[in-house]
């Protein structure tokens, strides 16, 4: 199984080796428990893991593979991030993807062996979805051959990029290019930000960190603002783009072709996701196998509480996004690099696809993910409100994806501008011009589904009932629209006044891609005890989000009350089959106690004596009375007792 999940059986292997090294490297270890650490404790003892990583890579891992780098970082380092997170994530990767290859030359190497730190400022105080208009300007100066960097008012400051605050030497920073009076839109620079031997902020830089967030707190999320900062003109990346030394501007493939950086995170967020969720599921799941509370039958012992149908129905459909969202995760990053390789000798072609399809899926999956966590700490009751379970901490990293890299509404939006079109195509009979992923919104559909009628038809009746509801939601919204604008409503006003039932569209035409992304997966397995243990996940998740989103299919009676009865009962029957099987499918994602870094999830099962001990080890244990006693608490009392 975990070679299913992590796409080969070396893949896993090497995990698992990985893992086994970094056990025996008690400096890769965290020193105490982190949720015990101040916030610039984290920081400094991230910086200090981070160093010695630097030095023994080369020992642990191929640093060239960037699963191997994950699964490192994820151990070692951690969900909360580092000072260097944003240099992976982002910078390298726009610098890879937007860099010409003079430019790549100069300062790639310098990245990879860690000469210089580097992140991507883009948002700013004032706008971060709005990237028409973010405020900071990039002005040629003919005279000089520079750009002029400048922040004109205090909304323009560049506000959010992680490890921008105080660790990044460097940064991607993307400005409104002004040639000759004409502004040009976004555009990204190379910008260097400190001095490179005293890491003091340069002259014409303002820089900070902008304070504690909800989680993630080991970054460094930054401020940024620039007083008339000029950069050569060789500083544009200009694998697409131009500026020649007369101000002569030569004009990308394609006009969104600079936002490469963020579709690569989008792609790659996916498996980060599904390593999210899977990790809380994790620790629940554990957790609900050894925690006894009540009776099922009262001449019985106190039950495990995953025997509870109501606590299997709270995890269970979650244990089976996990695994579609690392199946489609998997798709979704091979078209990315197929995509990249195209994009990098000039076929943009497929980037309109390959934005929609990334921009529904990053909004989908994090807001599951998040759902899914949640629900995941509740079924720990107490415990999982305690730091002890870490699930808190989780929640709060995965949560921000929602928000970063587009926010959801926003990215779902995009994907139902890519749904519309190809509503019109279908409407004007063009239907033979629809993309592999939107030609089922050409196919006729039958009347009704034939879900419970057609025994061992696989899933294919399942597919269909969602391709069924997606369609129709993606017509409706579109006819909604279009009718509107027949009415003379002007086209914004319309896509505005739609909105909600268009990004229902995309919600249900993700949906279905996750769906089939799982089946695909699951009839290209040979193995045939993995394939059964993944049919049966399967059939949970197709029931499960059939009935979640049913009301789209009982509008039109293609689902009936009866075939709703039935799906119910398959969800209940599948909640019971797939019991045996729950702590397995999470273990097989093969956490370990080091990477999963909680007291109640952890292998042993030893949950008591764990938490006990993690709570004696608690800072505020150190004494048995506390200053804030001595100094306020002991004194009101004894005033009042006078
Ligand atoms: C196994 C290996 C594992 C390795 C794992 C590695 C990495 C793990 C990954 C993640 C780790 C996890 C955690 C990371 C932690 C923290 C976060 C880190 C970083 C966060 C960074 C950021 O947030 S950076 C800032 C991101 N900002 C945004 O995303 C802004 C959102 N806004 C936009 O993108 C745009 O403004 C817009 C798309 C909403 C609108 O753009 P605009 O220019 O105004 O365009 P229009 O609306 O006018 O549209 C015009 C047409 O262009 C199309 N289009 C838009 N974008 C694209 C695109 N990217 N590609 C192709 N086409 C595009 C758009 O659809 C329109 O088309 P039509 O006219 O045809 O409809
Ligand atoms: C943890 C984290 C890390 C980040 N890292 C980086 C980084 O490294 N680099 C970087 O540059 N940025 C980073 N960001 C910033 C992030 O990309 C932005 O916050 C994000 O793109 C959302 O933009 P915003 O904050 O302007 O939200 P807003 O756009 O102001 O959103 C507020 C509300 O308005 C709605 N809204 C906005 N526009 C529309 C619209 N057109 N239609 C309908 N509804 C709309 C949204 O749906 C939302 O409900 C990070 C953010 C977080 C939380």
């Amino acid at each position: 199984m975990a070679a299913q999940i992590w796409g080969s059986e070396k893949r896993a292997r090497r995990r698992r080796e990985i893992s086994a090294k970094i056990a025996q490297m008690p400096e890769l270890h965290d020193s105490k428990p982190l949720p015990f650490m101040t916030r610039e404790e984290k920081i400094m003892e991230s910086a200090r893991k981070l160093t010695i990583l630097t030095e023994k890579m080369g020992q642990i891992i191929d640093p060239t593979d960037p699963a191997e780098l994950y699964h490192l970082n994820n151990e070692v380092l951690g969900l909360e991030g580092n000072p260097m997170a944003l240099h992976g994530v982002m910078f390298i990767p726009a610098l890879s993807a937007q860099a010409s290859d003079e430019q790549q030359a100069k300062w790639l190497p310098r990245a990879l062996r860690r000469e210089i730190i580097g992140t991507y400022a883009q948002t700013e105080l004032g706008h971060g979805t709005n990237l028409q208009n973010l405020e900071t300007t990039a002005t040629y100066d003919l005279a000089t051959q520079e750009f002029v960097l400048h922040t004109p008012q205090i909304t323009a400051l560049k506000w959010w990029p992680g490890n921008l605050g105080k660790s990044s030497n460097y940064a991607v920073v993307v400005a409104h290019m002004i040639i000759k009076a004409k502004n040009y839109g976004p555009h990204p620079f190379m910008v260097q930000l400190r001095d490179e031997k005293t890491h003091e902020p340069l002259p014409g830089i303002t820089i900070g960190d902008i304070g504690p967030k909800m989680a993630y707190n080991i970054v460094d999320n930054g401020f940024l603002g620039f007083n008339k900062y000029r950069i050569p003109r060789t500083n544009l990346l200009m694998r697409h783009t131009k500026v020649e030394a007369d101000g002569t501007y030569i004009k990308p493939p394609h006009a969104k072709i600079n936002y490469s950086a963020m579709v690569h995170v989008r792609a790659y967020m996916l498996t980060g996701q599904a390593i999210m969720l899977a990790s809380a599921l994790n620790i629940a799941t554990r957790y609900s196998s050894v925690r006894r509370q009540g009776q099922i039958d009262k001449s019985q012992p106190e039950v495990k509480v995953l025997e509870y149908q109501t606590q299997q129905h709270r995890l269970f459909p979650s244990i089976a996004r996990a695994y579609a969202f690392q199946f489609a995760g998997a798709e979704t990053v091979k078209l990315y690099e197929h995509v990249l390789k195209e994009m990098k000798s000039g076929n943009v072609s497929l980037m309109a696809d390959l934005h929609a399809l990334t921009s529904g899926l990053k909004s989908v999956v994090t807001y599951q993910t998040g759902e899914g966590i949640e629900q995941a700490r509740m079924a720990c009751g107490g415990h999982g409100y305690s730091m002890a379970s870490y699930i808190s901490e989780i929640y709060g990293v995965a949560i921000g994806g929602c928000t970063y890299e587009g926010e959801n509404m926003v990215m779902l939006l995009q994907l139902a501008r890519y749904l519309v079109k190809s509503a019109a195509l279908v409407k004007s009979g063009q239907s033979s011009k629809l993309g592999p992923l939107v030609a089922y919104l050409g196919v006729k559909s039958e009347p009704t589904s034939l879900i419970d009628r057609i025994p061992n038809s696989g899933f294919t009746e399942y597919v269909k009932t969602f391709q069924h509801v997606s369609k129709r939601q993606t017509l409706k919204a579109a006819d909604m629209f279009f009718g509107l604008m027949e009415k003379g409503e002007k086209r914004e006003i319309a896509w505005n006044k739609c909105s909600v039932e268009l990004n229902r569209a995309s919600r249900l035409h993700t949906r279905l891609f996750i769906v089939e992304a799982f089946v695909r997966r699951v009839n290209e397995i040979a193995d045939i005890r993995i394939k059964e243990a993944l049919t049966d996940l399967l059939h949970l998740h197709v029931n499960y989000e059939l009935l979640d989103i049913a009301s789209y299919a009982l509008e039109d009676g293609f689902l009936s009350a009866s075939q709703l009865d039935y799906i119910r009962d398959q969800v209940y029957l599948y909640l019971g089959k797939i019991r045996p099987n729950a702590v397995s499918l999470l273990d097989s994602w093969e956490f370990s106690d080091i990477e999963l870094r909680s007291v109640l999830g952890r292998r042993d099962g030893n949950v008591y004596e764990n938490l006990f001990k993690w709570a004696k080890s608690s800072p505020l244990n150190k004494t048995d009375v506390l200053s804030s006693v001595t100094q306020y608490l002991k004194p009101m009392m004894e005033k009042a007792r006078l």
